[in-house]
């Protein structure tokens, strides 16, 4: 377990950023490696009432083929690669938690993002840590306070792990905002703990 790394938020919740976790050419071996064995999908979500589907694309990859509920649509997990069983064993390590589920976003360039959202859906595990792994284009990823609106800003670099944990799911939103200057794809990996 790492002992250098600090909370970002000021109050309600911790989100630790731990910087890159492995080499450059490690993270550029994992992103060639996601980006042609990972089934991508095109997320499907209602918004507004509206069902939509994003240019983002997704997958969902866990222990069993549990079935998760994100955007008002249910998806059923893969089970696990190669390469994401050792990712996850890589966060596991840094993080001292366990996770028993994986989902991917591949944004194609900057004009994909994520809009403000909280992974607070019922079949995650309550206050369970999500530990955030990043490839591909750096990219910046925002918090705002359910009250206070306070915002935190920070760039996620490739290679990197970010953890979010207690109760920052309870009152902070997060986005991934979208960016003109970002031409290149980026990959996204949140370990999470789905109850069931
Ligand atoms: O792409 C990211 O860094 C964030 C993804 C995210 O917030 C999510 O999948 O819930
Ligand atoms: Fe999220």
């Amino acid at each position: 377990m790492d002992l250098f790394n600090s909370n970002i938020l000021p109050y309600d919740g911790e989100v630790n950023y731990y910087g890159y976790i492995m080499s450059n050419e490690k993270a550029h071996y994992y992103f060639k490696k996601l980006l042609e064995d990972i089934k991508w999908k095109n997320d499907k979500a209602i918004i507004c009432g509206k069902m939509i589907i994003t240019k983002r694309k997704v997958a969902w990859y866990a222990d069993k083929p549990f079935e998760y509920t994100y955007s008002k649509t249910t998806k059923k997990a893969l089970p696990w690669t190669k390469e994401l069983l050792e990712l996850k064993e890589i966060v596991e390590k840094h993080t001292g938690e366990t996770f028993n589920s994986c989902l991917l976003n591949l944004y194609y360039n900057g004009e994909e993002g994520m809009a403000w959202h909280s992974d607070g859906e019922k079949d995650l595990k309550k206050n369970g840590a999500i530990g955030s792994l990043s490839f591909g284009a750096d990219r910046k990823f925002s918090f705002k306070h359910k009250n206070t609106k306070q915002s935190i800003s920070i760039i996620l670099e490739k290679g990197s792990l970010l953890v979010m944990k207690g109760e920052t799911q309870t009152h902070w939103l997060h986005r991934l905002p979208p960016s003109k200057k970002i031409i290149t794809p980026r990959i996204n990996l949140t370990f999470r703990t789905i109850l069931k």
